[in-house]
């Protein structure tokens, strides 16, 4: 695989560096979770291809511990807020002194710098502040959060996991590491550059819920079914919209054009009548085949058996026949392999890991009595 042989350090976050690890994981690194100790069940629902060692950072020996496995390895990804790993005297400065070749990717809302550097804060909060949450939302109705994928996933995790295999690549050549400084307000900014980019061109000149894009239009909206589903429509270009037309049965000359926005409300009141005509099925026989790019709108539990999806094996089961998503993209001589064994318990392989990175089981042994480390789950040879 494309990380294989990468040594990743992760300090257990909440959703975002959970996302990046298990991203690092799937394509090949070996990604070690840093838990706490006495802390029950893991809350990291992407664990997928970790291993765990708890380690208790109040203690001075459990950051000392930290510290060896850090610069042993060729990633740390901390998820803390500003400050946190300074007090332990685990800041990148710290570190990249010991090993300079280290990468050291710091995933936070607000960035190392600026007045909400050291603030509290979650997804919805980031997105608000990178600008992008104003614009979603329907018209007349108050800007809402898209689950928390925007800033938590695609501004967090998946920015901040491109900084570490960027870091990586260019570590090749250089063979020097970096901190990265991966903020999910800017990452979330990022990822919707085309809004800002493409605000001169008139995309969004109207107010929220009224554009071409945001529900604004009605050849791009979903649409209820007479079996209470609901198809998406994305019949943008002329010539699919009048695909589209076609399959509904409606005749052009007889409507408002296309593109005149004051007859948007009429066009969706027509649209959405016919559409309850029919069943979702009955929909998708209609279009199936065409360009009027009418999909169903599936649920998470309909996904894989969709027959696109299923010919491409675009999910996955683990062992528990829990169901997710295949690694994206696909890489054609060295695709990623999602691990299909549970995530890990807390401290399940702390004694495993401790080995690896050179430690004497008398050494482990002087650490689990004291509790300075946890092992859980089954029961390690020392
Ligand atoms: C919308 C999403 C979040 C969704 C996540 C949800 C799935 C979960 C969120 C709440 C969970 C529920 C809750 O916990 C209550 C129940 C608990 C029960 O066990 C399970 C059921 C629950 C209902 C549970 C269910 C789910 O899990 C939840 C609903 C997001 O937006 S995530 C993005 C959040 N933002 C960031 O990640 C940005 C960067 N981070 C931060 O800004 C801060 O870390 C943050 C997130 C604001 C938290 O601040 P906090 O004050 O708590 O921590 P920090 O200041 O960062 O300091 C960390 C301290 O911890 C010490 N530490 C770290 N590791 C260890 C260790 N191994 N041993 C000892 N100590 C450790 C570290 O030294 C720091 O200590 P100090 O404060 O003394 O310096």
């Amino acid at each position: 695989m494309a990380l294989a042989g990468v040594r990743v350090v992760e300090l257990a976050g909440l959703a975002p560096a959970p996302f990046c690890g298990m991203i690092l994981a799937d394509f090949g690194a070996n990604v070690v979770r840093v838990d706490r100790t006495k802390a029950g069940a893991s809350m990291d629902t992407q664990a997928r291809g970790k291993r765990s060692v708890a380690i208790n950072l109040k203690t001075s020996e459990g950051v000392s511990l930290l510290r060896k496995l850090c610069v042993q390895s060729d990633v740390v990804l901390e998820p803390y807020r500003k400050g946190v790993m300074e007090k332990l005297g685990l800041g990148p400065e710290d570190l990249l002194k010991e090993n300079p070749s280290l990468v050291y990717a710091r995933l936070t809302g607000y960035g190392q710098s600026g007045m909400y550097a050291t603030a509290a804060g979650h997804d919805i909060n980031y997105l608000a502040m990178s600008g992008l949450l104003s614009c979603l939302g329907r018209s007349g109705e108050k800007p809402y959060a898209p689950l928390n994928l925007l800033a938590d996933f695609a501004g967090g995790g998946l920015t901040c996991a491109l900084g570490i295999v960027l870091a990586l690549l260019e570590r090749t050549k250089s063979g020097k590491g970096q901190i990265i400084d991966s903020s999910m307000v800017e990452g979330a900014a990022y990822v919707g550059s085309f809004i800002w980019k493409s605000r001169a061109i008139g995309l969004w000149n109207r107010p929220r819920g009224e554009n071409m894009l945001d529900s604004g239009a009605p050849f791009y909206d979903t649409y209820r079914t007479a079996d209470d589903e609901h198809v998406a429509v994305g019949a943008i270009e002329p010539q699919f919209y009048k695909q589209l037309l076609q399959g509904l049965k409606l005749d052009e000359d007889q409507l408002p054009p296309q593109m005149s926005f004051s007859d948007w409300p009429e066009l969706r009141r027509i649209f959405s009548e016919r559409f309850a005509s029919k069943t979702q099925a009955d929909w998708l026989r209609i279009f199936d085949g065409t360009d009027a790019c009418v999909t169903p709108v599936l649920s998470l539990d309909q996904v894989s058996s969709h027959p696109h999806n299923s010919d491409r094996a675009s999910f996955v089961k683990d062992s528990n026949g829990e169901e997710s998503p295949r690694p994206a993209p696909l890489l054609s001589r060295t695709p990623a392999q999602a691990c299909v064994n549970p995530g890990p318990l807390i401290g399940e392989h702390t004694v495993e890991v401790l080995k690896e990175y050179g430690f004497k089981s008398s050494e482990i042994e002087k650490m689990l009595t004291a509790g300075v480390v946890e092992c859980s789950g089954v029961k390690a040879k020392l």
